[in-house]
């Protein structure tokens, strides 16, 4: 069996970066081949964090289906399609691609605010995790999936190993890199919050 390709931060940030068209329109083969990347980061930690990385597995892949099926480019493209049923409609379909994408949309803002976190210098990874994730993904989880995030990110390897894990080379490099990439990521998300917001599809059940 082919082992499985390791992480590289260069990849992930390849894919963020070929998201955004001069139209500023978000492409999701792109989006979801980062997330296809991060989730093999994720991975290669340990089974500790697979309830996590499942959840993400299936939300990438039901995305990637409805592209595949409706023939779905963009994020913008998608949300029109989805739309064009009525608001009620959407919000009756717990398999539409705006719920799932939704979701993934919030933990791009986890993403973000980690990788920050991560590029400043605090060394204790599980605490910046943790901050990171009350700020963003929290609010939209129930109590049980809170504590059992929380104790997962204890076992969270440290800021070296971590920076080591992206092969990109010395960490110094590591961190220039996270530099290079929290605009893309970030750029996606704000286009992506800003399209949710003006369709009210902030809260999609
Ligand atoms: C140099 C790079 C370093 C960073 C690499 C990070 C790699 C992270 C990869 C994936 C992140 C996981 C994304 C999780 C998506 C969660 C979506 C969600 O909110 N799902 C919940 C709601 O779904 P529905 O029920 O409404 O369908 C679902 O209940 C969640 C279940 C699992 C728990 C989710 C906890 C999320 C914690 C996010 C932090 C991940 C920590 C990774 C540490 C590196």
């Amino acid at each position: 069996m082919a082992a499985a390709a390791a992480f590289s931060l260069r990849e992930v940030l390849d894919a963020f970066r070929g998201c955004v068209t001069e139209q500023r329109e978000v492409l999701l083969e792109p989006y979801l081949s980062g997330w296809r990347g991060l989730i093999r980061f994720l991975q290669s930690l340990g089974t500790v964090f697979s309830f996590i990385s499942k959840d993400a597995v299936a939300k990438v892949t039901l995305l990637e289906e409805l592209c595949h099926q409706h023939r779905f480019v963009s994020v913008q493209r998608m949300v029109q399609q989805e739309l064009a049923a009525g608001p009620a409609a959407l919000r009756a379909q717990p398999g539409s691609g705006c719920r799932t994408l939704l979701r993934l949309h919030r933990a791009l803002r986890w993403l973000q605010l980690f990788l920050q976190g991560l590029r400043s210098g605090d060394s204790r990874t599980s605490v910046l995790c943790t901050d990171a994730y009350n700020a963003s993904l929290a609010q939209h989880h129930p109590w049980l999936i809170r504590k059992a995030a929380t104790v997962a990110f204890c076992a969270l390897p440290s800021r070296d190993a971590f920076l080591d894990i992206m092969n990109v080379g010395p960490p110094e490099e590591a961190v220039a890199m996270l530099g290079e990439a929290i605009p893309y990521i970030s750029d996606v998300y704000s286009i992506t919050q800003e399209l949710f917001e003006k369709n009210d599809l902030l809260d999609l059940p």
